[in-house]
């Protein structure tokens, strides 16, 4: 994955400000097709976002969880179809391959990657991300010392640290100890107060099912469901698998 920033970025020739979103989406793919070489990832694919959701991307390996996030996060392009994004909207994300400076300490990286935003939250933010993602005992450990379980925290740190309105999150409770998965469910369910929105990316749906607003699944770069979850997604997820 690039190492680059990509928070307000406009600049992908396949993303644009010019949209045909419904009123209440700031954030789309429109008939979004994405090929590597002989592979198909995803297939005319058309999906809305929409402000203050927690929205579950379920689908099994391989079914382009991580093509389509890349592509809403501006780090590769379509084959064909189209990203649209309000002009205001910030994303933020946390993918499977952590990024960060490997000889800067947890709280170094965190200040840098806030220093990169447009309009930096207060520094406060960062003592509550270290705080809520339970990243404190780490704080003044090198990135590249960390365990696997605080890399993933740090990760999310980054994804975070700009208070973005779109938080893409690739499996982010994979390496976590079962503690801080239950602080920082909470904390994400929070962050969705307002109009904020948390996009999760996962195959492990009954880790996320009683937070869902919304539920989209893909299967084999097809999107097979797209709206409101049941009362047990676990079983809704298994019936449209099959
Ligand atoms: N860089 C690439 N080059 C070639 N094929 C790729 C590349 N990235 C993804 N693919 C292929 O695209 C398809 C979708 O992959 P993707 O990683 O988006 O799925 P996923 O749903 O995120 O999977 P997982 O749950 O296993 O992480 C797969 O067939 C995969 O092999």
């Amino acid at each position: 994955m690039p190492d680059s920033d990509t928070t307000n970025t406009n600049t992908d020739a396949n993303t644009t400000t010019t949209t045909t979103m419904t009123d209440d989406a700031d954030l789309a793919l429109v008939d979004v097709t994405k090929r590597y070489g002989e592979t198909t990832a995803l297939e005319t694919l058309s999906l809305e976002f929409r402000p203050g959701t927690f929205h579950g991307l379920i689908g099994p390996n391989g079914s382009g969880k991580t093509t389509l996030f890349a592509m809403l996060a501006g780090l590769t392009r379509p084959t064909s179809g189209r990203i649209e994004r309000s002009s205001a909207t910030t994303v933020g994300y946390s993918f499977q391959e952590p990024r960060f400076y490997p000889s800067l300490t947890v709280r170094e990286n965190l200040e840098i990657f806030r220093g990169f935003a447009d309009d930096p939250p207060p520094a406060s933010w960062l003592e509550t991300l270290l705080e809520e993602l339970r990243l404190e005992p780490a704080a003044d450990r090198r990135a590249d010392e960390l365990s696997g379980g605080f890399r993933k925290k740090l990760d999310l740190g980054l994804a975070l640290i700009k208070r973005p309105q779109y938080l893409l999150l690739d499996e982010p409770l994979a390496d976590v100890d079962d503690y801080s998965r239950r602080r920082i469910r909470a904390f994400l369910d929070d962050y969705c107060e307002g109009d904020r929105t948390v996009v999760v990316s996962t195959h492990n749906v009954a880790a996320f099912a009683d937070a869902l607003d919304r539920l989209t699944v893909v299967v084999d770069g097809d999107l097979r469901y797209d709206g409101a979850p049941e009362d047990d997604v676990v079983s809704q997820y298994r019936s449209l698998l099959e």
